[in-house]
This record gives C-alpha cells, structure tokens and sequence, in this order.
C-alpha cells in the first residue's frame, strides 16, 4: 500500500521535557490505524504535530504521493491539505438540524453559502443524504442536533468531517461516554470510512480497539514501543508492563 504519512525522527520538548522521542512510523494511503499507549505517552501530542497545531524541534512529517513537508504549513493549510480531525468532545452547531450541520460542513467555497440567497444544489442535498447515510443518520436528518444522544452528535461530527472528504482522519478516543451499541456503531462507520482513505483511532478502550481488526501502534514515552496486530502487540511484555499491566 503506498505511503500517504511518513513520520520520521520526530522530537517534540516541553519546558525542557522530551514528550516525542524521535518518533518515526508511516500510515498507508487506505489504512485504519490504532494508536495506544499509557497516559503521557504522546498520543495527542503526535496527533497535534500532524495538524500543525505543534511544531517540532526536529525530524520530518511528509505528506502524500508528491512528499509535501507538512511541518512548513499552518493548521489551515495541513486541513486543505485533507488532514481532519475529530476530537473527543463533540463539537456541532446545536441548535441547527442535522441537515444543516452537514450542508455547512460540505466542501465548498464558503463565500457560496455565506451568501443570502444561497441555494444549495442537488449535488449538495444528495451529499448531504448520503453522508447521513453513511454515519447512520438518516432518520434524524430533520431532528435538531442539540437533542441527540452523544452517540449521535459523534457521527454527525465524523459526517461533517468526512463532508470535507479528508485523506486522513484522526479520531481521537472515540469510544468515550458511549453505549456498547453506540461504540458496535461508531466500529462499523470507521471501518468503512477506512475503505476511501486513512483513518487513525487513538483509543484506550481495548475491545473497541479489537474490533477495529487493524494493525496497531504503541507509543510509550514519546516513542514506537511496538506495532503490529493486537493479538502481537497485547502479548509483548514490554507493552504488558508499562500499558496493560496497570
Ligand atoms: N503544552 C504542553 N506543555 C507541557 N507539557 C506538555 C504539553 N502537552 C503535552 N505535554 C506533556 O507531554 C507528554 C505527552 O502528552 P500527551 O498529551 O501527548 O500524551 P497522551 O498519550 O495523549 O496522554 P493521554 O492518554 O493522557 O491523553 C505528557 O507528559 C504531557 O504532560
């Protein structure tokens, strides 16, 4: 599978404390990816220097088939690039339906809509519905977001994310505060997500981990500790002592 991000030698330090050891993995161009590893152990930090919400202090963050160096781009720009992100709480505008939520959320220019007399096309109300669609929404388009259960609002933040068709998605502890239907759910979603591109799950619950059935990295102390299916990484003892043991 070719390369769509290349980490590489990647150190990050804080008020003299080195969160990112240099840290080098790569994420192929449709590939789920999990990302686990004891509290403190760089997770967010490694998904914030990929947003270019951080900058490191050394090493290189390459970026698709014409090897753009992400780490000279800004957020804004790494988000054009196709990089989205969801983070743990959910973030939609509430009091607007779930269809509106995702027509915002398409990508167009946003003068278009901005616009008072803007009428969205049928291209759009047909994106609109299959996103819906594709996140399990369908009978709640009309329902205003602000009454859905967290679940819900969840999928409808991974549908405005994939409104804005990312080549990679970063999903950040995903299975927080939900229901076992609701995290079999948000598994499903995920998965399929992953056929068109990449997605990576930073999760510490290990039986939604499992049953995202994909190749796994563990990072301890700002480093790789051991990657490879679950099954592989959940029985090395290093990862036993300084992870699951606890
Ligand atoms: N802005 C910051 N300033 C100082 N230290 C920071 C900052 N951000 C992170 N750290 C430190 O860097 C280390 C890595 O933190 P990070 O949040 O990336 O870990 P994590 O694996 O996401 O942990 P968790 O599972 O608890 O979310 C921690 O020791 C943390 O305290």
């Amino acid at each position: 599978m070719p390369t769509l991000l290349e980490v590489s030698g990647v150190s990050v330090t804080f008020d003299g404390y080195k969160a990112i050891r240099n840290l080098s993995f790569q994420i192929g161009e449709s590939e789920m990816r999990a990302i686990i590893g004891p509290n403190g152990a760089g997770k967010t930090t490694f998904m914030d220097i990929v947003t270019g919400k951080t900058k490191p202090d050394e090493g290189r963050v390459i970026w698709g088939e014409k090897s753009i160096n992400l780490l000279k781009m800004n957020e804004a720009r790494i988000a054009q690039a196709g990089i989205g992100r969801k983070f743990q709480r959910p973030t939609v505008f509430e009091d607007q339906t779930v269809h509106a939520n995702l027509l915002m959320a398409l990508k167009n220019p946003r003068a278009s809509f901005s616009c008072l007399f803007y009428k969205p096309s049928f291209k759009d109300l047909g994106r609109v519905e299959q996103l819906a669609s594709e996140v399990g929404l369908s009978d709640a388009l009309m329902r205003t977001s602000g009454e859905l259960s967290h679940g819900q609002k969840q999928w409808l933040e991974i549908g405005m994310l994939l409104a804005q068709e990312p080549r990679l998605l970063l999903v950040d502890e995903p299975a927080a505060g939900m229901t076992l239907a609701e995290r079999e759910h948000t598994t499903d979603l995920l998965k399929e997500a992953a056929k068109t591109r990449a997605v990576v799950v930073v999760e510490h619950d290990m039986e939604f981990v499992r049953r995202l059935e994909c190749k796994v990295t563990v990072l301890h102390e700002g480093s790789v500790l051991a990657e490879g299916s679950l099954d592989h990484v959940t029985a090395n003892p290093k990862v036993i002592e300084v992870y699951l043991g606890r």
